[in-house]
């Protein structure tokens, strides 16, 4: 079709493709919008109004709302219910009048429940993450290791050691991603830790998944390595330890280690670096039937893609554009992962698809 010279017959063809790329072009403020009402903390005012709550009640509860905006409160309403995060809902069933509830997915955005994503949300949508996204155009055609660097001059891991509200925010938002996977972990997978009596959680950042599995399995002497800034004042329990160190140096000895989210921050060589240590930490007690777990993406094959998968597909492939925007890592697809295994001097492993957009990978020496 010639797309550039409209005439009858392809002019609805012509103003489909304009829609596509429109619709594609605007997709960023689904998510700002989204931002918008977290950052108003709309959702938690609806869900302690206990009832379909009208907008006339919500703008007259809402904190720091300045009043000649109350009438836009509605037009960001109106876009969240389409995109399924409120619904509306009549006050009473003889009632005409209608308010706004909560859907369950909007639940899981209520700050102060366990399983929060909004921690993540906001680390996903500051400019520590956004602006690194808007110069890859420009990284493409320089000599920066990442665009990251492009935007901010210097690595994520330095720019989190300086700024501590950053650090903050990125840990914050690793941890309550942490929390589902333990959840989850413990849920269905208790197996994978019978018969371990130590575990080290390489990079386990603040310690939300080791202390969730050490309070879940007593017995289980759990350490978390990562790098000292991180750990540095971090009280450890009974069954749980802080380590400041270097997994690419040394990885302490233990009958498993887990890395969740770890190897999709890392190029290659630096992964096999990784898995070397980590192969010496689960060899050195002289037990055999150590192992290595790792919580990470398997991408899914782009033939396996249909339309009842291709949305999470898409959700795989925008992770792994955000790591070539932040690291110098990638999503892997399985055989990519093998590669790695092998290189590292690893005999066999096994991946289990339970944990939604991710797998948990157990490597074995
Ligand atoms: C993407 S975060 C994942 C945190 C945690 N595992 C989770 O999933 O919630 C990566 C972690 O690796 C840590 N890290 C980076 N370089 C490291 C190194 N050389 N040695 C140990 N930890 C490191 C970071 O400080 C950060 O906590
Ligand atoms: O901004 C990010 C930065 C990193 C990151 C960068 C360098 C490292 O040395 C490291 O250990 C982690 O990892 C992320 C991540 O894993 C996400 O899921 C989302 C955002 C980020």
């Amino acid at each position: 079709m010639d797309m550039v010279n409209a005439n009858e017959e392809n002019v609805h063809e012509l103003l489909e493709a304009h829609a596509q790329i429109w619709n594609y072009m605007f997709s960023f403020i689904r998510s700002m919008s989204l931002k918008c009402a977290i950052d108003l903390g709309i959702p938690e005012i609806i869900q302690n109004h206990g009832k379909p709550m009208t907008i006339t009640g919500l703008v007259a509860v809402l904190p720091t709302l300045n009043p000649s905006k109350a009438c836009d409160i509605s037009r960001l309403m109106r876009i969240l219910v389409h995109s399924g995060f409120f619904a509306r809902q009549k006050l009473d069933n003889d009632a005409q009048e209608v308010g706004y509830v909560l859907t369950n997915t909007c639940r899981l955005l209520l700050k102060n429940i366990p399983l929060s994503v909004t921690p993540y949300l906001k680390l996903s949508l500051d400019p520590f993450c956004v602006k690194p996204c808007q110069v890859l155009g420009t990284w493409f055609q320089n000599d920066d290791s990442t665009p990251f660097v492009t935007a901010y001059g210097k690595t994520t891991y330095s720019y989190c050691g300086h700024e501590t509200s950053v650090k903050n925010m990125f840990n914050q938002g690793m941890a309550s991603d942490a929390q589902l996977i333990a959840s989850v972990l413990i849920d269905k997978c208790k197996g994978a830790f019978e018969g371990l009596e130590s575990l080290v959680d390489v990079g386990g950042g603040t310690g939300t998944l080791a202390k969730a599995l050490a309070d879940a399995f007593p017995h289980l002497d759990c350490t978390v390595l990562d790098l000292p800034h991180v750990v540095d004042g971090l009280q450890g329990g009974n069954n749980l330890k802080y380590v400041g160190g270097n997994m690419f140096e040394a990885v302490p000895a233990a009958d498993a280690v887990i890395l969740k989210w770890i190897f999709h921050n890392w190029n290659d060589e630096e992964c096999v670096t990784i898995l070397k240590r980590c192969k010496e930490a689960i060899s050195d007690g002289g037990k055999v039937g150590g192992k290595v777990m790792i919580v990470d993406m398997a991408l899914m094959d782009e033939e396996k893609v249909n339309e009842e998968n291709s949305k999470m597909f898409e959700t795989q492939l925008f992770l792994d554009m955000l790591m070539m925007a932040m690291t110098t890592g990638r999503e892997r697809q399985e055989e990519e992962w093998a590669k790695l295994f092998c290189a590292a001097g690893f005999s066999d492993y096994k991946i289990f698809p339970i944990l939604g957009l991710r797998s948990l990978i157990e490597v074995y020496p």
